[in-house]
């Protein structure tokens, strides 16, 4: 379903401030897996989220969705399939429209209709259906502007237009991070129910090793610009968050370090 071949980006190739960010990174996700993603600072996780988002292009290598090349392809023309979200909630919503409104775009998103019809009364319902599911208590707030939500209730929101049209891939990175402890674990309890009921292919980084562990199906661990642990089935049921680190001191040779890192 993706696929990543020989990838690679550099930032300020041939300056003192060269930074080798993805190292011939090979991955194939199959259509319908949920994927977590942990590493060190500055391991490369954000920026191959975007290359496969097309915020950023490689210097070489392919990324291939559901059989097309995208490599090159503008981020606008990937948007309608791929939903990206982000650690700031302010990201991805629109704060002077309503709920309503950031939730039509959402839907119509790579489609030429204007925004008119997309407010009817049918279009109502149905968003008012799926924010009931969030269980928020949003689906009562259709006209509220969006700024003026929490930051819980506009991840959630951001997380709802999304998955609204359904993508075929969905990259999250550290989408519940800034937000407090028990929002996080509603936002990702949501994130977990939304991406199972869909079968969306999901690629979520995350600092938290035993929510890596917890969710999805297959745990990757990057160092350097290189996937170094691929963990899936039986030997990822079996892990601990003690294994999984010392794991990463015999494949890496370091400590874990993440200034971000929750161990538990
Ligand atoms: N736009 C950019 N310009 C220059 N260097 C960059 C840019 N984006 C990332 N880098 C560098 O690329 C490397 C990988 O960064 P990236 O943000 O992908 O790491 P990360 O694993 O997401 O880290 P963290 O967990 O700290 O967010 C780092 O050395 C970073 O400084």
């Amino acid at each position: 379903m993706l696929e990543l071949r020989e990838l690679c980006k550099t930032f300020y190739a041939g300056t003192v401030n060269e930074r080798k960010a993805i190292d011939h990174v090979n991955l194939t996700v199959p259509e319908g897996e949920f994927i977590t993603l942990i590493g060190g600072n500055g391991a490369g996780k954000s920026t191959l989220l975007k290359l496969i988002s097309g915020s950023y292009l490689p210097d070489s290598g392919s990324v291939t969705l559901s059989g097309k090349d995208v490599t090159y392809l503008p981020e606008h023309k990937r948007a309608r399939n791929i939903g990206h979200l982000f650690q700031d909630p302010l990201m991805g919503t629109a704060p002077s429209m309503t709920i309503e409104e950031n939730l039509s775009l959402a839907y119509l998103r790579g489609t030429h209709r204007s925004l008119a019809p997309a407010t009817s009364r049918k279009n109502a319902a149905f968003f008012r259906e799926k924010l009931r599911e969030l269980d928020l208590g949003l689906e009562d707030r259709l006209k509220t502007r969006v700024g003026l939500l929490s930051g819980g209730q506009r991840q959630a929101i951001t997380l709802l237009m999304a998955t609204i049209s359904t993508p075929k891939l969905l990259l999250l990175d550290e989408h519940t991070a800034a937000l407090d402890p028990a929002t996080a674990d509603k936002v990702l309890a949501l994130t977990r129910k939304i991406v199972r009921e869909n079968t969306i292919t999901t690629l979520m980084i995350t600092h938290n090793i035993q929510s890596a562990l917890d969710c999805g199906d297959r745990t990757l661990m990057m160092q350097q610009g290189k996937i170094i642990l691929d963990l899936s089935g039986k030997e990822r049921e079996r892990m601990t968050v003690e294994k999984l680190l010392e794991l990463f001191r015999q494949k890496s040779g370091e400590q874990l370090d993440n200034d971000r890192m929750l161990l538990s």
